[in-house]
């Protein structure tokens, strides 16, 4: 239970002493001051013309609430379960390659951050650091490995045991990044982090994949990881083998369609992201939150469901969250926090989406997450 009546969620933000950006467009355009065009143009772009990008937004606006008063909301419960195991607030980390373009500390500062928040972690494939080095700096933190298929199959069971042996507590397979999205800004940049070696935390330490290379030249690294990362003939058996050689959860990430989202059931899946990767990837593919009714329907309450891509403001959790999702994600946001601020950016910005999430409930009229589902909400046509 967390109480609203202690100090005032908004006022504690205005004081003069520690400004911070305190929404998204602000947070963006701070970094976007910040940091190179190159990485920059990288972390904020979607894929194509961005139609993406933009319907993930577009769909948070298209709902509406009728909220309810006189509940006494004083205290509210923001807690949820997954996998057997309570987390005080439905936020996570979603998984973000090449933390060292944002900050040099990179996925220690976000893990520890996490630790710090108990907000779960996922780690990406493609880290600056490696999960071993993560699951040391941040031991106490619930963390989630995701995977990267690879194009020597050995190579992702590989990471898979480590992530397992180093304390993961779960494995997020990701299936919509068989290869790199159409990223217009990264070519108009001419800027490429996987040709910079910014991916090589993981790669750098796994005897399978070191022992496929020529030499341990940064070059052959870069090259072997190239190699590797795109995996178009990633399928169904693939899934089906993952699951047999891991004692770990396992949830797919990138799932769309409801009928992915039955298959993932029929084949023994333990939980589904439903996201577009922020956009990044096809470009012209419905809003996440657009695709989220229709796989709530069909996975019924079997399996959790998470979604990710374009949840910017506690509200934007809000409506998810009343649309059948069990928690959210969080993507760029949290990067923009690490590039500000290092590990403490990243808890302004994970901290600010959890105040405006509990203001939000509570005017809303509801007490719980699973309370929010009753909430009434009202989409544009
Ligand atoms: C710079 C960047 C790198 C990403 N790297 C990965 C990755 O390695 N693995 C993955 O599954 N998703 C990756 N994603 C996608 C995120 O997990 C998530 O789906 C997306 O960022 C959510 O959208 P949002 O940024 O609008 O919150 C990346 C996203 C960004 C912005
Ligand atoms: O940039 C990304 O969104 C991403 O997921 C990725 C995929 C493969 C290699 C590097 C990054």
């Amino acid at each position: 239970m967390t109480k609203t009546t202690h100090s005032d969620l908004l006022l504690k933000n205005i004081n003069a002493q520690a400004p911070f950006p305190i929404c998204f467009a602000d947070l963006e355009k701070a970094v976007a001051e910040k940091m190179e065009a190159g990485p920059f143009g990288y972390i904020r772009s979607g894929a194509g013309g961005e139609q993406t990008l933009r319907n993930n937004r577009a769909a948070f606006e298209k709902y509406s609430i009728t909220p309810r008063f006189l509940q006494d909301v004083s205290s509210i419960d923001t807690s949820i379960e997954l996998f057997g195991k309570v987390h005080p607030t439905p936020f996570l980390f979603a998984p973000v390659g090449m933390n060292k373009m944002a900050h040099d500390e990179g996925e220690l500062a976000v893990a520890r951050a996490a630790d710090q928040l108990k907000i779960p972690y996922i780690q990406s494939t493609v880290s600056s650091y490696a999960l071993e080095d993560v699951a040391q700096t941040a031991p106490t933190a619930t963390k989630w490995f995701q995977l990267y298929w690879s194009t020597n199959e050995e190579i992702a069971y590989s990471m898979a045991a480590r992530a397992e042996a180093a304390g993961f507590e779960a494995i997020v397979l990701t299936v919509d990044t068989v290869m790199l999205g159409w990223r217009e800004e990264d070519v108009r940049n001419q800027f490429s982090p996987l040709k910079l070696g910014y991916a090589r935390g993981n790669y750098m330490n796994d005897p399978v994949f070191t022992a496929s290379l020529p030499d341990d030249s940064f070059e052959s690294y870069v090259q072997g990881v190239l190699q590797n990362i795109f995996h178009p003939t990633l399928n169904w058996e693939n899934v089906r083998e993952l699951k047999r050689r891991s004692n770990l959860p396992i949830l797919l990430k990138g799932i769309l369609h409801p009928e992915d989202a039955k298959l993932a059931i029929e084949n023994g899946i333990d939980g589904i992201i439903v996201s577009n990767h922020g956009g990044r990837q096809l470009d012209g593919v419905i809003g996440s939150l657009d695709a989220l009714p229709n796989i709530v329907k069909v996975v019924n309450g079997q399996i959790p469901v998470i979604l990710d891509s374009g949840v910017y403001r506690g509200m934007d959790a809000l409506k998810a969250l009343a649309l059948g999702a069990d928690a959210v994600a969080i993507g760029r946001p949290f990067v923009y926090g690490l590039a500000l601020e290092g590990q403490q950016g990243v808890e302004k910005v994970m901290t600010n989406l959890y105040d405006e999430l509990k203001v939000s409930i509570a005017l809303a009229g509801a007490t719980s997450i699973k309370g929010l589902r009753d909430i009434t909400l009202l989409k544009d046509v």
